[in-house]
């Protein structure tokens, strides 16, 4: 048959074969497909899909899956892309074939149904592939996504699965001259959308959709494939009006989505499943399990309740326990982290971290009054030590130790982590869009005056309601993921770990290189501490970059903003008096091949000059202690240097410059490590070490604080100085 033929060599094209005219069909197909006009491809389609489904009859048969079923495994068991954020089969307005589009107008409004038919080949930032619409017409698409440049060509593949049936959101034919011809033009991975992996089938049967779900789901791990074969089986079951297993499906794409991390429609398929039997045990046990992905500790605590009660086993005993500690956290803001600072002086791996609740505290996101745009503020007062907020990240991403990766892909990592969350639930893409974000070509932050409602971060709420459709922008994800991370990033850490992250209400904090709040991260999450005694509607700030250098390009540069703190307005009024000082400072900082002996000496002599200049200006006792700590490192090496020799009388005490930088920069991890240089572990200093642990992770007993000034030490004991001054300083 000359249709089959033509089919046949379609379906063994390949992507890459669609690109710049390079094509391995015969002429006539060649000429079909560019004119989008495959004469005999319909009658061929047919008759492949007649085969197709005689051929799964008969695996139906024997039990056995197999033929054209890919696998698109995810290896992390997260949704590929383009997922739908929102059903949109409602949304849709008017079905249209290519024959329909205008070339060079987009159609909006409509939506374009088919298959995707050739593997997916990557071209950049663009996968290129082929579609065929309903009335057997073929078109190259071309789909543009940012990420692809950080994706592999099996990655590109897995996202748009040959096969895979998908709807094409306001279709536009674009004269490409990439490929050389027309092609559908998609610029947001989700107009593009996929509905199922599978070739529809005729006739399906509800028993075996739902073996075949339970193998995708319980050994193959592929979810979506799972959640697709679940929904074919409950639209058989409404079809023939079968409620009897209608629970079982809906459980059992609930555990789908549950995987794929999709709480709120898990929530939504056991919500149905229980009002079919409202004493189903599984579909409790799920709900409790999509209620803590949701944040609703409550209401998950007396789901697992409701389970242990009927099903003593410890899996559900520990869920109980553990939602009801998340509720403790998340409802008083009580967290004992005790065991885990104790654990190695608090330097334990992050997989072993435990897990917290999310908790926000006193605070609230209100208008900054001098153009810093929104910041966070306080709501009653405070005293040193108290635990203000908490807040997991909406994605985290590590160095590959193994194969360090070069920031651009860690960019990428990091954004297409951020993207699948925000495809996960439609709570994190709004909380995401409420952030500020950079304008792409001045790299400013694009003023937002929107003030979120607090409550789109709260734990224990129910579900939002959404005033509009939030579509999945990857772009402006981006410049928001620009702007957060330069300013936000997680280079303050506890554990001295480089990592990248989100972190949504902690990103409303704005910068002052007088912080007054304590940043630590433990496991995912972020904890936001007092690190002062503050009055209520106290703004909150943090400092971006280290607070533990002087007003010159260097901490300038380390913050990225333009910082207008007292601090910096006194250090600018002296640029003058500290022009030789700053000079000099940054000279012996950048000298690379000093020997350490002399790089001590230098800046030892450094801080005698600048005590100097702090006794010629009048200045207040604070103002003196702000530029101690902008120079500590000089300090550092003064007392390092003398630590044997009479020490100058004019120059202060070792305790005088630990307190300057408790008092300047407290909750800084690098403040507490700075003042561990400084002081030995005797009794006089204990208090002032254990003030600035409190300011950085909360208050805690003498035991556990020990612990953690233990960790700000340990690299004391490591010889090279200036690794760690380098540490201190950027
Ligand atoms: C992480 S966001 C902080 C929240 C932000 N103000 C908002 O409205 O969403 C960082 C951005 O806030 C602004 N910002 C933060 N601290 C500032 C400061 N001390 N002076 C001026 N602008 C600041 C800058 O535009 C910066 O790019």
């Amino acid at each position: 048959m000359a249709g089959v033929a033509v089919w046949n060599v379609v379906e063994n094209l390949h992507a890459q074969d669609l690109v710049g005219g390079v094509f391995l069909a015969d002429e006539a197909a060649l000429a079909a497909l560019q004119s989008f006009s495959r004469a005999g491809v319909v009658a061929a389609h047919k008759q492949l899909r007649q085969e197709s489904a005689a051929m799964e009859a008969v695996s139906k048969s024997q039990g056995t899956y197999r033929g054209c079923v890919p696998s698109y495994m995810d290896p992390h068991g997260l949704p590929s892309f383009p997922v739908p954020l929102v059903t949109s089969r409602s949304t849709l307005c008017k079905n249209v074939g290519l024959v329909d589009l205008e070339p060079g107008r987009a159609s909006p409004g409509s939506v374009l149904h088919g298959f995707l038919r050739v593997e997916a080949f990557r071209c950049s930032n663009v996968a290129v592939t082929a579609l065929e619409d309903d009335s057997g017409r073929m078109a190259r698409v071309l789909a543009l996504n940012s990420l692809f440049w950080n994706s592999s060509q099996e990655e590109v593949a897995r996202i748009f699965p040959q096969g895979a049936e998908v709807l094409v959101k306001h279709p536009c034919l674009v004269e490409a001259e990439f490929c050389q011809g027309l092609a559908l033009w998609v610029p947001n991975p989700l107009s593009l959308e996929i509905v199922s992996y599978f070739p529809r089938m005729e006739v399906g049967e509800p028993d075996v959709y739902l073996s075949w779900g339970s193998k995708e789901l319980d050994e193959r791990k592929n979810f979506l494939a799972a959640a697709d074969l679940f929904t074919r089986c409950l639209e058989c079951l409404r079809a023939c009006g079968d409620e009897t297993k209608m629970v079982v499906a809906l459980v059992r794409r609930a555990e789908a989505r549950l995987k794929l991390e999709r709480y709120e429609e898990a929530l939504a398929d056991v919500e149905k499943a229980l009002a079919l039997d409202r004493h189903d045990f599984k579909s409790l046990a799920v709900k409790g399990a999509a209620l803590l992905g949701l944040k609703q500790y409550g209401s998950s605590t007396s789901c697992f309740k409701q389970v242990a009660e009927v099903e003593a086993s410890p899996t559900y005993r520990s869920l109980y326990d553990a939602s009801l500690r998340f509720n403790e956290q998340s409802e008083r803001g009580v967290y004992d982290l005790s065991e885990h600072y104790l654990a190695a002086g608090g330097n334990v791996e992050e997989d072993r971290a435990p897990e917290l609740a999310d908790f926000v505290g006193p605070v609230k996101v209100a208008m900054t009054r001098d153009a810093r745009g929104r910041g966070l503020f306080l709501t009653e007062s405070v005293s040193v030590g108290q635990l203000l907020l908490v807040s997991n990240a909406v994605a985290m991403v590590f160095p590959d130790e193994d194969c360090p990766v070069l920031e651009v892909d860690k960019f990428g990592t990091l954004l297409t982590a951020v993207l699948r969350a925000c495809i996960a639930s439609p709570r994190t893409l709004a909380q995401v869009y409420s952030l500020a974000e950079s304008d792409p070509v001045t790299g400013l932050t694009i003023d937002k005056n929107e003030v979120p409602e607090m409550e789109l971060f709260q734990p224990n709420t129910g579900s939002l309601e959404l005033h509009e459709e939030l579509l999945l922008d990857v772009t402006r994800i981006a410049n928001i993921l620009h702007c957060i991370n330069e300013n936000g990033k997680a280079a303050d850490t506890l554990v001295t770990r480089d990592f990248d992250g989100l972190w949504t209400l902690p990103s409303f904090l704005n910068h002052s290189c007088l912080p007054n709040v304590g940043v630590h991260y433990v496991g995912k999450a972020l904890l936001v501490v007092a690190a002062r005694d503050m009055e209520a509607e106290t703004e909150l700030v943090r400092s971006y970059g280290s607070a533990l250098a002087p007003w010159n390009p260097m901490r300038r540069e380390s913050i990225r903003v333009e910082c207008r703190c007292e601090r910096c307005a006194l250090e600018k009024r002296l640029e003058e008096e500290l022009r030789d000082v700053s000079q000099r400072f940054d000279a012996l900082l950048n000298a690379t091949s000093m020997v350490e002996s002399e790089f001590h000496e230098q800046l030892g002599e450094l801080a005698v000059e600048l005590e100097r200049k702090v006794w010629d200006v009048d200045l207040r006792e604070t103002e003196k202690q702000w530029l101690r700590t902008s120079y500590c490192l000089a300090y550092l090496s003064f007392y390092l240097r003398n630590e044997t020799c009479q020490r100058e009388k004019t120059m202060p005490l070792k305790e005088d410059i630990a307190r300057a930088l408790h008092s300047t920069s407290p909750g800084f991890s690098k403040t507490l490590m700075a003042m561990c240089c400084l002081l030995e572990d005797g009794n006089g200093s204990r208090g002032l070490l254990e003030d600035e642990c409190f300011a950085l992770c909360g208050r805690q007993n003498h035991e556990v604080a020990a612990a953690i000034v233990k960790q700000a030490r340990y690299k004391d004991n490591n010889k090279c100085l200036k690794h760690i001054y380098y540490h201190i300083l950027l």
